[in-house]
């Protein structure tokens, strides 16, 4: 199967895990599941934006530029009327225009006086009507849709929500996820390992992306390669909404991960994608049960299984309005012959125009997982071709911003 089909075949059995109402202060990073109207106008009045005084455009207009102080109108305060338009009133940022004033002047373009004990206010530079005056509506009006369902919260929609007094919102309930690792070379990161073992990462790697991308919080476990260990523990996890396994899927003696879901019911949707890394990538579902994704042992192949199918693969069933996906141009010529899509790991370059340039660092393969400290991303460079020219190209998938 190649990786087009392959993504296909992942993103048709996406699932809905649900909603629930959360705080808008707990709802950073997570998915709107409503649209977010606008309660009033926005800005709900027409809004003082500089410091100074407020007059009718009229009167400067016909010539007079020495303004008495009538009174003071202040953020906070309700709204106050000009009494004669030969007079201001001074205006605070943030407060409500004066009734029968159109335009404000800033201090700094004024000159302050005092006559009989009255304040006067003498403009030094030229005036435009309506200057200084946010709008009432003119950002939106009330009603309006803010910000759509499908959006992920960020830091900007969280000061929206606040905005229009949405104290709880809807949200994609988080699906339960599981990583398990399998392998009897791998020992307890605290452990030092004799030579023939390796600490395990894996798991780490994933929850970390996991977390990172989509503030899901998996929980690990281990398995040694036993096939009954592996059923019992994979028996044991079918109230699940997701089972990411990493390891034992290949053609080993001891990759008894296939065999073990196959006997506990799963549908295997396909076994081994036109890829590397991650060819032996295995994905298939129970039903009534969990997604199954069986990712290759080798560290860098999971992670880019990862990136490349699973995160995608929640996105969309958390409901992610998906963005499309970043290209990147190849900095210098790649050759690579395998009938095989290649995710090669890049790093990115930002450049003027900006096009994002893609440069390999030093890779010796999917065991190399050090080289991705050297990298942002994998280029997705197609199957049907061997040399891949400098300045072509591609998609991106970014494991870093
Ligand atoms: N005869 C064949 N051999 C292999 C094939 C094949 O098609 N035919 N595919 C190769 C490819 S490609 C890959 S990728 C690996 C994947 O093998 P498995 O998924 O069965 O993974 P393991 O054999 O269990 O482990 C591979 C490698 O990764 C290390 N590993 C595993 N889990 C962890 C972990 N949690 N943390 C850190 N490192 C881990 C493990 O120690 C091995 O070195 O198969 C090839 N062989
Ligand atoms: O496809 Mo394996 O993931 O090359 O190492």
């Amino acid at each position: 199967m190649d990786v087009i089909a392959a993504y296909a075949a992942v993103m048709g059995v996406a699932r809905d895990f649900g909603m629930e109402q959360v705080p808008f202060t707990a709802a950073t990073g997570r998915v709107l599941r409503e649209p977010v109207l606008s309660d009033r106008d926005f800005p709900p009045y027409d809004r003082v934006t500089m410091d100074g005084i407020a007059i009718n455009f009229e009167t400067y207009a016909k010539g007079q530029i020495v303004f008495g102080v009538e009174d003071i109108q202040a953020a906070g305060m309700p709204r106050k009327q000009l009494g004669s338009m030969a007079d201001c009133i001074e205006v605070m940022t943030g407060a409500i225009l004066p009734e029968l004033t159109d335009t404000v002047i800033q201090y700094e373009h004024l000159e302050v006086s005092e006559h009989d004990g009255f304040r006067r206010f003498t403009i030094k530079a030229g005036v435009e009507q309506g200057q200084h005056i946010h709008r009432q509506g003119a950002d939106a009006a009330a009603g309006q849709v803010l910000i759509a369902a499908g959006t992920r919260i960020s830091a900007a929609e969280t000061g929206v929500l606040a905005s229009v007094g949405k104290t709880m919102v809807s949200v994609s309930r988080l699906p339960k996820v599981a990583i398990i690792t399998t392998g009897d070379e791998l020992v307890p990161v605290s452990e030092t390992p004799d030579i023939h073992q390796v600490r395990t990462s894996n798991s780490y790697t994933l929850a970390a992306a996991l977390q990172a991308e989509l503030g899901i919080q998996a929980s690990c476990y281990h398995v040694s390669d036993d096939l009954t260990a592996i059923q019992q523990l994979l028996g044991s996890l079918l109230d699940q909404d997701v089972l990411i396994c990493t390891g034992a899927v290949s053609a080993g003696k001891y990759d008894h991960l296939p065999q073990a879901l196959e006997e506990l019911g799963m549908q295997l949707v396909f076994h081994k994608v036109q890829q590397r890394p991650g060819k032996p990538f295995l994905f298939g579902h129970f039903e009534n049960g969990p997604v199954v994704f069986a990712l290759p042992g080798n560290p860098v192949s999971g992670f880019m299984c990862c990136y490349r199918y699973v995160l995608p693969w929640l996105k969309a069933s958390l409901q992610i309005t998906a963005a499309p996906e970043p290209y990147a141009v190849l900095g210098t010529d790649v050759h690579f012959k395998p009938p095989l899509t290649y995710f090669m790991p890049v790093r990115l370059h930002p450049v003027a125009g900006g096009q994002l340039i893609a440069l390999p660092p030093p890779y010796h393969g999917s065991g190399d997982l050090a080289a991705l400290l050297q990298a942002d991303g994998f280029l997705e460079l197609p199957s049907e071709k061997e040399i891949f020219e400098k300045g072509s190209s591609y998609p991106v998938w970014r494991f870093r911003s």
